[in-house]
This record gives structure tokens, sequence and C-alpha cells, in this order.
């Protein structure tokens, strides 16, 4: 069985894999690759480790008929296309719980961020404005009893909200599609309707598996909906919010701030209006970058692609339905 790596991946991972015997080729230049050069690589392999986020559609699938599994280094697995890999019996891995801390914790970092202004404050060092103490100056807002609203409260989410109740006494409310009963009985945290999210939370954190139905979900309609003190969390993904329309709400008083880990697209444009303003704090997507996370999601990787080649289910798996 051959797998492809589609960029360099921690070594726990990979020496799992050779201790296997299996026949691996990693990516060995450091550009990323062409879709053309990718798909051709992916024609030649057995299985996929991807990294990144290649565009695994319909499309894909049909140019690599002979792939037999994907691994993906991600939780997240909006880039492929479910359906496509279904019909094919394709599984589909993950690496699930292992990062949640670390991404919670950017969630978090970036909550806090925004609450006292830091990125502007160390913006204004470098640019040679910090002047004599202002009683009025660089004012931030305390967290301490305040309302967390979770979008999407699974793994990362509950992390963040048991976090925030820990450190600042915080009330959790959540929006769903079902209930967490965990959360509930261990945060004491309470469900509402997406209105409710809206019009109550004074941080909103995103933390739910994007899908196109939830395209730009938090727009000028959504943001129009929050608090005026309200922080914007999003670590989950870029497509869930509109950029034009949180630059608009962040410069018109319409919310208080806004902490990107993920940007509409990505990578963002080093002149984007977003990153001048004052009450925006962004980050590189760097959620699950820890030694400990992309250790871990290495060798959760290398996990399902070590079942794939023992005839097993993969351990972490997206689709266990290609197994009926
Ligand atoms: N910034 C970064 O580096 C990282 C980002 N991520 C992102 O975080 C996401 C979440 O990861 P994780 O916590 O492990 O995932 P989980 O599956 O554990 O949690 C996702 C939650 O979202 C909820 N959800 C899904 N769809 C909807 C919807 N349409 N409306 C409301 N709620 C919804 C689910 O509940 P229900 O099914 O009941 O609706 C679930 O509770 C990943 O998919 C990824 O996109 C992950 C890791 C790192
Ligand atoms: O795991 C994910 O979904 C990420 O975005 C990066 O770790």
């Amino acid at each position: 069985m051959k797998v492809f790596i589609n960029k360099n991946i921690p070594e726990a991972g990979i020496l799992l894999l050779q201790e296997k015997g299996i026949n691996i080729t990693v990516n060995p230049t450091e550009n990323v690759l062409s879709r053309n050069e990718f798909i051709k690589i992916c024609q030649e392999n057995d299985v996929l480790l991807n990294v990144g986020a290649n565009n695994l559609d319909e499309d894909f699938f049909q140019q690599c008929p002979n792939l037999k599994g994907i691994a993906l280094f991600s939780v997240g697995f909006d880039a492929v296309n479910i359906p496509s890999a279904n019909k094919r019996k394709i599984p589909v891995g993950n690496t699930p719980d292992v990062l949640s801390r670390a991404t919670s914790d950017i969630a978090f970092l970036l909550m806090q961020s925004v609450a006292r202004k830091s990125f502007y404050s160390h913006k204004k060092i470098i640019n040679g404005k910090w002047e004599s103490f202002n009683a009025l100056e660089n004012l931030g807002q305390e967290l301490y009893g305040k309302t967390l609203g979770i979008f999407g409260l699974g793994r990362i989410g509950f992390e963040m909200a048991q976090k925030c109740k820990a450190a600042f006494g915080m009330n959790i409310i959540y929006h769903n599609r079902s209930h967490n009963e965990n959360a509930e009985k261990e945060l004491d945290a309470k469900y509402v309707d997406f209105e409710t999210l809206l019009s109550k939370s004074d941080v909103l954190s995103v933390h739910s598996n994007y899908s196109e139905e939830n395209n730009e979900l938090f727009n000028k309609n959504a943001f129009a909906k929050m608090k005026s003190n309200a922080i914007f969390i999003n670590t989950a993904r870029g497509k869930f919010h509109n950029e034009d329309d949180l630059f608009y709400a962040l410069t018109n008083n319409v919310i208080w701030g806004a902490g990107l880990d993920v940007t509409n697209p990505e990578p963002m444009k080093k002149d984007n209006p977003l990153l001048s303003l004052s009450n925006c704090c962004i980050l590189p997507h760097i959620g699950s970058a820890t030694y400990e996370a992309r250790n871990a999601m290495a060798v959760c990787a290398a996990q399902n692609i070590i079942a794939l080649f023992e005839n097993k289910k993969m351990p972490f798996c997206v689709n266990e339905e290609v197994y009926l």
C-alpha cells in the first residue's frame, strides 16, 4: 500500500508508519502543489494523508479512482465531499480530541486579547505611540460573570466553556442542532435558539463544524442582533463569517470587538483592513499549533492509515457508514 503525504508532519507519525513497513512518500518540495500536481501524485497512491485545505471534491474522487482511504491531518473535514467518499466506500479519518485543548486555548487567548485590546496596544509601542499614562485610554472590559455563547458546543466548545467558567465564572449558553447533555450537566450550559444566542452573548465563540448551509452565517443581520459590547470569536472556519460585514460591525459600534484564528479567505492579505483595527485580533490559523497537539495529530493520522493497512476500521473515522 502506497501512502502520499502532501506536506511534512511530525516524526511521531512518520515513524509509526515506517515501523509497519508502509511505503510512504512525503512531498519532497517545500512548495504547495498545484491542483494538477496534487491529483497526479494521488493517482499513483492508495492513500492520501492530507495536510491543509485541499479541496477533496467529487472531481478529485473521480480523478483518483485508485484511492482506498484518506487520513486527514485535522479534525475538520469540511474540505472533503463525504457523499463522494461514501459512494466509493472510501473511509475518511480525522484527528479528534487531541487538539481540543490547544484550539480552545487560542479561542480563550483571543477573547482576552480582544477584551484588553492587547494586539493594538502592542502595535502602539512598535509604532512609537506609547505616551504618558492616560486614565481614559486603552480601556478594555472585564469578563467576570458575563455570558459566553457557544455556536457548536462539541469537543472544542466544551473546553472553551470550561475555561471561561473556571477563569471568569461566565454563564454558558449554546446553540447546536441537538442538546449537549454533558455540558448541561457539567457546566450548567443552557441550550438556546440561534436568535437568543446572538442577543444574549457578551462573548460569542464559534466552534461548530462548517458546512455550506452555514456559509457566512455571521453576517450583517447576525451582527446587528448582537449586543454592542459583544466580542465575536471565530476559531472554527473563516467561511462562518462575512468579512466586509464584520468590518462594518467593528467600525460602526455594532459589536465591540472580534478575535479570529480563521479568516475568509485564508491566507489573509497583509493589507486587509481588519488588521488595522484597534478592536480586532487576528492569528494565522494556529489553533492546533502546539508540539503536543501536532504530535498527537500525527499519531492519530498514522493510526488511521495503519488500520486501513491491516484491513481494520479506522479508529477515528468521520464516515463510519462506509463499513456497513
Ligand atoms: N483553528 C484551528 O486551528 C482549528 C479549528 N477547528 C475547527 O473546529 C471545529 C470543531 O471541532 P470539534 O469541537 O472537534 O468538533 P465537534 O464535532 O466535537 O463539535 C462541533 C459541534 O458543532 C455542532 N454543530 C454542527 N453543525 C451545526 C450546525 N449546523 N448548527 C449548530 N451547531 C452545529 C455539533 O453539534 P450538533 O451535531 O448537535 O449540531 C457539535 O457539537 C472543526 O470542525 C474545525 O472546523 C478544529 C481544530 C483546530
Ligand atoms: O484540525 C482542524 O480542523 C484544523 O483546522 C487545524 O488543526
